[in-house]
């Protein structure tokens, strides 16, 4: 007997002007699945996504719930007919308190109290502001909001994007959960691992058409990047490996040093030494103090003790500016704090060029123009949509952050968990580009929430737990078991108990 589908979706289009972000989408979804939306940075999952919840309308298709044609143009209607999403943005209005957001959604408080509870965070304020709420927090309450009127499917674009390890590992138990009482999921990802230990089948879509459903059997990997990256896969290097390293200057010196650092009560003590063509890993759970670690680097918060050094002389950062001036470039993991939306991505990517002359008016593209077409290219940002960056897929916006520093070539980069939201093909252009700036003497502080990427990557970790450094690790032996023991504060030896993704990890099919 087959059963019929839940939600059934074929010859979804839409068009905004000249760019086709759906030529011809279709997803099928059984009840209690638990179903893989893929395909590269800009191939319509979103779209896709924001079509089935209503909050834009498809210029044609024809999407059946429970074997019936209903309408579900708006958010309130697509809710009514079960369909609640969780977008790749925050959404909970900055300027208002956790509270006032719920009212506005009609989200019954108390069951959305304990959603948040399950998913790891026990001490919620009601009463805060939404924007001084930390962005993975912020999204542990997206999907608590979606959880708290128990939709029949639950559509998840990123959801562990901005997630540590430990709150990622919350959601995906949740979302197991969801399919273990019947309901089912539509679930967007760039890590192969979570979609191995979460997804029943997957649906691939390739520059806005779906190209093929596969079910998750072990060695699915290759067929899912096969029709992912369609013809450009013989272009890029697939299968995860540590970036060449071309010859890196031998003993650098240091660059930045940081002595007994403290923020708040958020970063104590911290010391390390950052130094010239090296790409040092920073490893931490949520809150830990990385945020004020990067943002005192960056000069948007002043340290409460502590010194920072750079070239040997000691620096007091007042504005972002301040680091600017001295070579310092951040590259934020909330991407909306980095650009200018409303502005080309020519413009966003040159305007370190117009910082550095203090000229604030038009930005002049003169001789930088050869520059920025480089970054464009070399991260291979899709530009089809590049008159306004607000309209680029959220992982194209993130290599414009990239980007960005890459062509004011700064001396050192603190980056923050770059790779959120990029598809495998780039992520592997990122971790190239990292050690070519590496082997060029330039300095990389690099904290990622995806632990694989530190072998992959650095040159050794830094592990913060509680806001201080409890280990450095040799690049060799910081692997994920080790990494993840280490930002528990646990001591390096015996065997790290990694939950829900633990069958995966010892998994040798779905292991790099
Ligand atoms: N409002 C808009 N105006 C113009 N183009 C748009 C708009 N919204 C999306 N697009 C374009 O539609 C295409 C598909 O975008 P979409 O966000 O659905 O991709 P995605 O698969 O979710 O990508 P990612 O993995 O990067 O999130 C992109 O080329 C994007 O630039």
């Amino acid at each position: 007997m087959t059963t019929s589908p839940l939600l059934d979706a074929t010859g979804v289009a839409k068009r905004y002007g000249a760019v086709a972000a759906l030529k011809n989408a279709s997803l099928s979804l059984l009840p209690g699945e638990v179903h893989a939306l893929m395909g590269a940075n800009g191939a319509g999952k979103s779209t896709l996504v924001k079509i089935l919840t209503g909050a834009i309308s498809a210029n044609v298709g024809r999407i059946l719930v429970r074997g019936q044609e209903r309408d579900i143009r708006s958010p309130a209607k697509a809710r009514k007919a079960g369909l609640v999403p969780v977008y790749q943005e925050p959404s909970l209005i900055p300027d208002l308190d956790v509270l006032s957001n719920l009212r506005l959604t009609n989200t019954p408080v108390e069951p959305f109290r304990n959603w948040v509870r399950e998913l790891g965070v026990p001490d919620l304020d009601l009463r805060e502001l939404a924007r001084d709420v930390p962005l993975a927090i912020q999204r542990v309450l997206d999907l608590a909001r979606a959880l708290a009127v128990e939709p029949d499917v639950l559509l998840l674009d990123e959801m562990t994007a901005a997630l540590p390890a430990n709150l990622a590992e919350r959601v995906l138990e949740v979302v197991k959960g969801q399919s273990r009482t019947g309901r089912s999921v539509i679930f967007i990802s760039h890590r192969f691992v979570e979609i191995a230990a979460l997804c029943d089948r997957a649906t691939v879509l390739r520059d806005g058409e779906t190209v093929g459903v596969v079910d998750i059997v072990p060695g699915v990997e290759e067929r899912i990047v096969e029709l992912m990256l369609g013809a450009k896969v013989e272009k890029r290097r697939v299968t995860q490996q540590r970036a060449e390293d071309a010859a890196s200057p031998a003993g650098g010196s240091t660059r930045i040093a940081v002595r007994n650092l403290s923020v708040g009560t958020k970063l104590q003590d911290v010391s390390f030494d950052l130094k010239d063509g090296e790409v040092a890993g920073v490893v931490a759970l949520e809150g830990q103090g990385q945020d004020e670690l990067f943002a005192a680097l960056a000069g948007s918060i002043r340290p409460a003790g502590g010194t920072i050094e750079v070239d040997g002389r000691q620096v007091r950062f007042s504005h972002p500016a301040d680091a600017v001036q001295a070579g310092i470039a951040y590259v934020p993991g909330d991407r909306t704090e980095a650009l200018a939306m409303q502005q080309s991505v020519r413009e966003n990517i040159a305007l370190p060029f117009s910082a550095a002359f203090r000229n604030w008016g038009p930005i002049r593209m003169g001789k930088e123009g050869a520059t920025v077409q480089g970054a464009i290219e070399r991260l291979q940002i899709d530009t089809r949509a590049q008159r306004e960056v607000q309209r680029l897929s959220g992982g194209n916006q993130q290599k414009v952050t990239i980007a960005r520093w890459i062509a004011a070539d700064a001396r050192t980069l603190l980056c923050f968990d770059p790779t959120r939201g990029i598809d495998v093909g780039t992520k592997q252009e990122i971790y190239k580009l990292l050690r070519q700036l590496a082997a060029q003497g330039k300095s990389v502080l690099f904290y990622t929430s995806e632990l694989e990427e530190v072998q992959l990557v650095c040159d050794r970790a830094i592990v913060i737990f509680g806001g201080r450094v409890v280990d450095i690790l040799p690049v060799e032996i910081a692997d994920e078991a080790a990494l993840t023991r280490a930002a528990y504060g646990l001591p390096r030896d015996a065997k790290a108990d990694v939950g829900i993704l633990a069958d995966v990890h010892s998994d040798p099919v779905t292991r790099p």
